[in-house]
Parts: structure tokens; sequence; C-alpha cells
């Protein structure tokens, strides 16, 4: 990772000594630090304090996510319009190997089964990208979640070696390979968003671009929970990316909202992975592909594992709405961020990020003077 995407974590350090590392697979009883008062179903942030609409819908839908198949030759308009309507949708025919999923999911699998001292050799720091640990958005709700994380942005052996001194480089190929193999699949995919916007390569600069697209990974493990019904796997947030790809095992857990309809589960399909629109999509498109609400929910008798690429620009390059989608009809909604600083802003002030960067100067004063963190 570009150290200076790095720096945007790295100015909020997040004190893990304030959480609580749990041995989840020994609890028999939900602990009252994982309880949430009210269900923790009901409790999601507003993302975007304009868009009051997102906000007030609580329930469930039966709605199903888009599935698309990449080598339809309607792929570039189901696209636009899963972008459009959900901000999500999953892909099939990717040309990522099943094999390779599978074997990505059992390193995790290996990770996560390891004994929590033994885990915690390699956590991480708390100005630190790398390593395990809670979810970085903990800090902003009051109970924790139930759920442990790994973050490897950048070469995974540092970190592997506090985990397996004498056998960590199989951990190593697998994660490596997995990296380039969506970091080309990401690039695909961004072009092709861009593409169902009418977008093409020509038409966007990335100025004063230092260095390369790249991305992180986040392994997330939701183990059975004792009472899943007042427990969170990962509280709703959005992701601070372009976009997302996510490789969910199959045990359901994933949920998005859909605007005006409610919380969408998003069923495993085997071999298909799950694309989410990002902060950083929304703004260059102008908020006309939204960066989707979504959290995890655990249930009581199984283990769920993730495996999110958050993939993004190269570190220095301001990101704003591209101009072949403003005009005099359409101003642009969001002032120029880089990814640095956007991160930065998000590790502050969590889900009033995007409305920070909002141009609307009187309402983003309101916002910070009110920031309640
Ligand atoms: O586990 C999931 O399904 C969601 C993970 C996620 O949202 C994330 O890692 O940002
Ligand atoms: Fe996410």
């Amino acid at each position: 990772m570009p150290s200076r995407v790095s720096d945007g974590f790295r100015s909020h350090p997040l004190h893990f000594n304030q959480h609580k590392h749990l041995d989840f697979n020994s609890l028999k009883e939900l602990p009252e630090s994982h309880a949430w008062t009210t269900s923790p179903l009901d409790h999601y942030p507003c993302t975007d304090p304009i868009n009051t609409t997102a906000a007030a819908a609580a329930t469930t839908t039966t709605e199903s996510v888009p599935v698309i198949d990449l080598n339809d030759q309607n792929a570039l308009d189901q696209v636009g319009h899963a972008c459009r309507n959900w901000g999500v949708f999953q892909v099939s025919n990717h040309g990522i190997k099943t094999s390779l999923l599978h074997e990505v999911e059992s390193a995790g699998k290996r990770l996560f089964s390891l004994p929590i001292q033994q885990k915690l050799r390699a956590a991480r720091s708390p100005d630190g990208v790398s390593g395990y640990g809670v979810a970085r958005i903990s800090s902003f709700f009051p109970k924790h979640m139930w759920s442990e994380g790994f973050t490897i942005f950048g070469s995974p052996a540092e970190q592997a070696r506090r985990l397996w001194p004498h056998g960590y480089s199989n951990f190593c190929e697998v994660i490596e390979e997995y990296e380039r193999e969506m970091k080309q699949l990401a690039g695909r995919l961004m072009w092709l968003i861009l593409g169902s916007l009418g977008i093409a390569q020509e038409d966007v600069k990335w100025d004063g671009a230092k260095g390369d697209f790249t991305g992180g990974i986040q392994l997330n493990s939701y183990p059975a929970c004792p009472d899943p019904d007042r427990a969170m796997g990962l509280a709703a947030h959005t992701d601070s990316t372009l976009l997302t790809i996510l490789y969910q095992n199959n045990t359901s857990g994933l949920q998005v909202l859909r605007e005006g309809s409610g919380w969408a589960t998003v069923q495993p399909i085997p071999g298909a992975l799950v694309v989410n629109v990002g902060d950083l999509l929304h703004i260059l498109s102008n908020g006309l592909y939204p960066s989707v609400l979504h959290r995890a929910v655990v249930n009581r008798t199984q283990h769920r594992l993730s495996i999110a690429y958050l993939y993004g620009p190269p570190a220095n390059v301001p990101i704003s709405p591209l101009p072949k989608l403003v005009g005099p009809t359409h101003p642009p909604l969001y002032r120029p961020v880089t990814w640095t600083e956007y991160l930065d802003i998000k590790a502050k002030h969590f889900n009033k990020a995007l409305a920070l960067v909002r141009l609307r100067g009187h309402f983003n004063k309101a916002l910070l003077a009110g920031d309640d963190r």
C-alpha cells in the first residue's frame, strides 16, 4: 500500500486494548460487552444526512441483489442498472478460478482457527494498517461486534511470519496470487462500471498519478453466535473504496440497504463474487451510483467467512465528479479528495465522511459542529 494511503489510517490510531479480544468459540452466552441493547438490526447510521429515505427504512426485504454473468452481451447495461438502483451486484463468469477461491477460503479458516494468543502475535498496532484485530469501525459503536478480522495491505509476509514462524509461505503464496487476480478483475470492473456511465478510458485523467491503482485484503470471520438476534457481526457502513469485491463462503450474513425497501440479504451463490460501489466511485459518478450501506449479521450454528478486496486509486490522485457527468443542470456535488485524505476524514467522522466532502459549505460546517464522536 502506498505509504500516503496508510497515513490516512495512521492519523487516527485505534487503541485495541480498549477492545476485548474474545475467544469466541469458548463462549456459551453472549457477553454484555457484545449485547446490543436495542436490536442491532435496527441500529445503523445514516450515511448521507441529506438523503433521509435510506435512514427511514429498517425493515428487511426479500428482493434479490442482481446477479450478472460477465459473459452476457448485455452485461454493460445490467451493471449500469444494478449500480444505479442498488450500488451492488453479484458476478459470475468473472474469470477467477473456483480453486483459488477455495484456497483463499481455507487460508482464512486456518488463520482464524489458531489460538487467540497466537493470532494476537500478529495484532494490528494502534496506528497500523495490516494485521489481526477488531473492525476499524468498532470505535464508533458502544458495543463490540461478533467478528474478528485480518487486514493485509502490501506483502502478507511480515504478519504471516508472526503467525507461523516456520510455515508461512503457503499462506503468502495464496494471498499474493489472490491479490494479483483481484487487482486485475477490479480494474476490469471499474472500467465496465464507468463504461455503463458512458465514460471511456480517454475521458478520465488521473491527475498527477504516482503509483498504481491498488488494493488490500480484509479477511472477516464471524463465529457461530449463541444469541444472534442481540449480536452484530459488522455494523452498517459504506466502504471507503472505489469498489469492493467480496467472496463469502456458503453461509449468508451480508445484507445491503435498498433505498425505500429495507435490508436485503445477499445470498451466497457458489463461485460468485459480490461487487459493491464504494464512496470514491459514488464521488466520481457525482452520486449517480450510490455507495451502498451494508452490514453482516451472524447466526447460531455456522461459522461465516468473508474476504473483501478493497480497491482504490493511486494515493495522491484527486477524485472528483467526472467532467462528462457534470454540467449546468448537474453541478458537481463533491469536492476533489484524494484517497488518503478521504480515509483520514472517514477515520475521524465515519458515516458523515461523504456528506463532509459534499459541496454545501454551510451544511458541512453544521455537521462538523454537531459531530458527536
Ligand atoms: O462480511 C461481509 O459480508 C461484509 C464485510 C465488509 O463489509 C467489509 O469487510 O467491509
Ligand atoms: Fe464493507
